[in-house]
């Protein structure tokens, strides 16, 4: 088959489960990080490869912005320092590259969102119960579910697809619309903030 029916296919047929789950938790993420980031929080994100990629692209849509002017919200990806991520995976080995920086970074109440296609890496498995054990809440983006991460996981938005490409676009459109819902519920929260800080 063509390439491009195929993979146009494979996306089609994963979008009506990936509407229905995504409808379910990504409103919810969005109202809970506003709350978090609005009033102070931190978020947290990793990924390998083009998931790497996506963990860049969520933190610079919440430090800089998506569409409308507003706060900058504080957004770190534990992916693009070249000196701690060689130093190390060089030092402890790849497995301990982003549960060393949730150690450093993560502060009890934050949140820390791990991207996968195979929810198999090693290195975001150890990042979840470093996390865990820090007191920093955890959520995935990873293919299907069952498997290693959303099990390590507090709540997964496991996309329904067998293809990491695919997985990874639905992973890329989630990454906008949790921003489109951390947006819709900001005011909400800075609202809240300023009439508590008047009292
Ligand atoms: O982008 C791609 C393939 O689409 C690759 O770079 C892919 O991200 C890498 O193989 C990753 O190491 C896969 O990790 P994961 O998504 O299974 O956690």
């Amino acid at each position: 088959m063509d390439p491009l029916d195929n993979h146009l296919r494979g996306l089609q047929a994963a979008l009506p489960e990936f509407r229905a789950l995504a409808s379910t938790i990504l409103p919810r993420w969005g109202e809970r990080l506003a709350r978090h980031l609005g009033t102070g929080g931190r978020l947290l994100v990793a990924g390998n490869g083009g998931s790497a990629a996506e963990a860049q692209h969520l933190a610079a849509e919440l430090v800089g912005r998506l569409r409308d002017e507003r706060q900058p919200l504080s957004a770190i990806a534990l992916t693009p320092d070249s000196s701690a991520v060689t130093a190390i995976s060089n030092d402890y080995g790849y497995e301990e590259v982003f549960a060393r920086q949730v150690r450093a970074h993560g502060r009890p109440g934050d949140v820390l969102i791990l991207m996968s296609t195979s929810g198999r890496s090693p290195n975001l498995v150890k990042a979840a119960h470093a996390a865990r054990e820090a007191g920093v809440r955890t959520w995935a983006m990873t293919g299907r579910e069952p498997n290693p991460l959303s099990m390590a996981c507090d709540e997964t938005l496991g996309c329904p697809s067998g293809d990491s490409q695919v997985v990874q676009e639905l992973h890329l459109v989630s990454v906008h619309l949790l921003c489109e819902y951390v947006d819709l519920a900001l005011p909400t929260v800075v609202d809240a903030l300023e009439e508590a800080l008047a009292r």
